[in-house]
């Protein structure tokens, strides 16, 4: 399998001199193609900082992000409309969505710029309108919802939208940050059932941010483990799970009972 993303001996510190903090410490990942690449830790472990490197979120001040082969860290000029190739899906949907804009205008946004950035022509508004329509369905969401404001949709299908919007950019891979953390239980398990069918049938590659051990195991091929702003051990789900290498993986999934 070949790597689509790599984190290259990545470090990222925020702030500068005595009040300069490292919250990423000289870590390298891969993410391959077409696999859900788990990535857990206790909270402040650096998770969210390493992703959001590789789409310009948070600049490493030593290493790389690299993506099939060309550099995306540091992004300028034509990296930085090939860096759209990465997107990233965050925790709460609503600060993420402009809300004076419908829905489909900020999916329409996301198709248009996906356009730009293949450099292919952008279609009329009467097929743009037809591809928010699949976009939606996709998603398992009415229609309608093109008419309707960020406010007017509930959490579940706010994130439904983000899914959507994600896809809209024809992405090589998805970072999913925490997806499913501010939703109800009960609808928790249809979003990461969509978003792994999604995975599936478009074949990007995700890395997959979560403090839940157990839906990591159900969503993911492999997983990494990070602490303190270092990795400290990536392999197999199940073989992290039934014979963690680390005694802070071990930890980790002594804390989960059901594990
Ligand atoms: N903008 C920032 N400025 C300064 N420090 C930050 C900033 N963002 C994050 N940090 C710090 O960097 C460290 C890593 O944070 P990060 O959010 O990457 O961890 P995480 O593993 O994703 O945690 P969580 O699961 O709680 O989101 C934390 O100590 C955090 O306080």
């Amino acid at each position: 399998m070949s790597n689509q993303l790599v984190f290259d001996s990545v470090s990222i510190t925020y702030g500068h001199g005595i009040s300069s903090f490292k919250a990423v410490n000289d870590v390298s990942l891969e993410l391959r193609a077409g696999e859900v690449l788990g990535l857990v830790g206790e909270s402040g472990s650096g998770k969210s900082t390493l992703a959001r490197a590789a789409v310009g979120l948070a600049e490493p001040s030593d290493g790389r992000v690299v993506l099939e082969g060309s550099e995306i860290s540091h992004a300028r000029g034509k990296m930085l409309r090939e860096r759209r190739r990465v997107q990233m899906i965050f925790q709460d949907p609503q600060s993420c969505f402009n809300p004076r804009r419908t829905i489909g205008q900020s999916l329409d946004e996301a198709l248009v710029a996906a356009h730009k950035r293949d450099g292919s022509a952008i279609p009329a508004v009467r097929a743009r309108k037809d591809e928010i329509s699949n976009l939606l369905r996709a998603v398992a969401l009415p229609a309608d919802t093109a008419q309707r404001m960020p406010t007017q949709l509930s959490g579940g299908q706010r994130q439904r939208v983000a899914v959507a919007r994600a896809i809209a950019a024809k992405p090589a891979v998805i970072l999913a940050d925490e997806i499913t953390s501010a939703l109800d239980v009960s609808v928790q398990g249809s979003v990461l059932n969509l978003l792994k069918q999604l995975q599936r049938d478009l074949g990007f590659s995700m890395l997959f941010i979560s403090h839940n051990l157990a839906v990591v195991r159900l969503v993911c091929d492999r997983v990494a483990v990070m602490r303190q702003g270092s990795l400290v051990e990536v392999g197999e789900t199940l073989d992290v799970m039934h014979e963690p290498q680390h005694d802070y993986t071990r930890e980790l999934i002594a804390a989960v009972p059901t594990l």
